[in-house]
C-alpha cells in the first residue's frame, strides 16, 4: 500500500479549524480503502510562532517541506501582526520558494446551495481561474523611502517577465483545451497598462498558436468582473494575473454562494518541489475560534490535492460526498445561511465516505 506524505500548516484564524477538518476527513477517505494511506506532519507556524520567534516559519522550514507529497494549508493572517508581514512570512515564502507559479481556483454552484444570482442557473456557472501566482502585482520588487516625511515614496512595482508569462499562458491553454467547451478567456488591462499587459496580451497570442484547437479571447479585466455577473455562461476557463485573479476569484466565489466553498491549488506543474491546497478565504478574525468556518474550501481543496497526486477515483469520492452534505441545508454554515458548525459539516463528509 502507497503511503503520501501530506504537510499540514493551518496556519492563523480559522485555518486552524479548517485543516484540521481536512486531515479528519482525508483521514477518513483514507480508512475506507486499501490503496493509500497518509502519513501527516503538522507545522505550528503562523503568528503564535511569530510571537514567540519573530519570524512565521524557521529559517530552513523550506527544507523540512521539501521531502513531502503535497502540502495542506489554511492561512496566514493575524488580527495583531500586520498583514503584509504574515502573508509574505508564510504563504508568499513558500509559493515563492517551491516556485509554485500556477493557482487554479475552479467555481462551481454546489447541489443545495442558493447562489446570489437570480437569472444564473447552477449549469452556467462552471469556471476555472487560472491565477499567475509567482510573479505580477505581487513580485515583491518596490520600497519606501524618507517615511514619514512629506516627500516620503513608496512603491510596489508590477514585474512581469516572459518566461513567467509564456508559462502561465501554456497552462492556461492546456487546461482550457481539457475542458469539454476548450475556451480561454485572456483577462487583460492593456488599454491602461500599456507595457507589461501589453506584452501579456503578445505572449497569449503566440502561445495561442501551439493550442489550435483552444477558442481564445482577450477581456479587459473591469469588463471582465462585469461579464462574470450578467453573462456567467459566456465563461469557462480564465488567465489572469497575480491581483487580477485575486479579485476575480473572490467575486466567482462569492457568486457561487459563498468564500467559505472555494478551493485553490498553488501548483508547481513541473513537480520539482511540493504543491499547496488551500481555501481562497483568509483567517476570518470575524468568526475565528469559534467552530463557525465553512470546511466545505478546505475539502474541496483536498481534492485537488488528491487529483494532483493522481488519485483520481478517491478524489471523485470526496467530491461527491461533500456535494451529498452541501445538497442538505440541515449541514449549512453560517455564510450559506444555515446553522451548522464545522464539526457538523466534517461529520457529514466522514459519514458519506463511510457509506460510499
Ligand atoms: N491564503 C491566505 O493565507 C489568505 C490570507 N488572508 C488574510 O486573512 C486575513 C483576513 O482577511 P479578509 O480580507 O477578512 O478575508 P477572509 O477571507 O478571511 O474573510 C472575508 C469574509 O468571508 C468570511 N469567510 C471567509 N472564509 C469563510 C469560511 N470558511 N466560512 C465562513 N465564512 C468565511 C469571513 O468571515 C469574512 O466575513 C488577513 O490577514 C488577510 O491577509 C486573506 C486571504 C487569503
Ligand atoms: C492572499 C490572498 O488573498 C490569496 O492568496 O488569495
Ligand atoms: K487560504
Ligand atoms: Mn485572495
Amino acid at each position: 500500500m502507497k503511503t503520501y506524505k501530506i504537510a499540514c500548516i493551518p496556519g492563523d484564524g480559522i485555518g486552524k479549524e479548517v485543516v484540521p477538518a481536512g486531515q479528519e476527513v482525508l483521514q477518513a477517505l483514507a480508512a475506507s480503502q486499501e490503496r493509500f494511506r497518509f502519513e501527516f506532519t503538522s507545522f505550528g507556524w503562523g503568528g503564535d510562532f511569530y510571537r514567540e520567534h519573530g519570524v512565521m516559519m524557521p529559517a530552513d522550514g523550506l527544507d523540512a517541506l521539501r521531502g513531502m507529497d503535497a502540502i495542506l494549508f489554511g492561512s496566514a493572517g493575524d488580527p495583531h501582526i500586520p498583514d503584509h508581514v504574515t502573508l509574505w512570512g508564510l504563504r508568499l515564502k513558500i509559493c515563492q520558494g517551491f516556485d509554485q507559479y500556477a493557482n487554479v481556483r475552479p467555481t462551481r454552484i454546489l447541489p443545495g446551495i442558493d447562489a446570489p444570482l437570480k437569472r444564473c442557473a447552477p449549469a452556467d456557472l462552471d469556471w476555472v481561474i487560472v491565477r499567475e501566482n509567482s510573479e505580477g502585482e505581487y513580485a515583491g520588487v518596490g520600497g519606501r523611502a524618507h517615511q514619514g516625511h512629506p516627500i516620503e515614496v513608496a512603491t510596489d512595482v508590477s514585474v512581469m517577465t516572459r518566461a513567467g508569462v509564456e508559462r502561465i499562458m501554456r497552462f492556461g491553454f492546456r487546461l482550457a483545451q481539457s475542458r469539454p467547451r476548450k475556451l480561454l478567456t485572456v483577462v487583460t488591462k492593456s488599454n491602461a497598462q500599456r507595457h507589461a499587459m501589453v506584452m501579456w496580451d503578445e505572449i497569449a497570442l503566440a502561445v495561442s498558436r501551439e493550442f489550435p484547437d483552444v477558442r481564445w479571447e482577450k477581456e479587459l479585466v473591469d469588463a471582465c468582473a462585469a461579464r462574470m455577473v450578467t453573462r456567467p455562461a459566456s465563461l469557462d476557463t480564465l488567465v489572469a494575473t497575480n491581483l487580477h485573479a485575486d479579485i476575480l476569484s473572490d467575486l466567482a466565489a462569492a457568486l457561487s454562494g459563498s468564500l467559505g466553498i472555494a478551493p485553490t491549488g498553488n501548483i508547481d506543474p513541473e513537480r520539482r518541489y511540493p504543491s499547496m491546497f488551500e481555501p481562497i478565504h483568509g483567517s476570518a478574525f470575524d468568526i475565528m475560534g469559534r467552530g463557525l468556518a465553512n470546511p466545505i474550501g478546505t475539502f474541496w481543496s483536498c481534492v485537488m490535492l488528491l487529483e494532483h497526486l493522481g488519485e483520481t477515483d478517491a478524489a471523485a469520492r470526496l467530491m461527491a460526498a461533500l456535494e451529498a452534505v452541501t445538497a442538505d441545508p440541515a449541514l449549512h454554515t453560517g455564510d450559506l445561511g444555515g446553522k451548522a458548525r464545522t464539526a457538523d459539516v466534517t461529520a457529514g463528509v466522514c459519514h458519506q465516505l463511510l457509506q460510499r
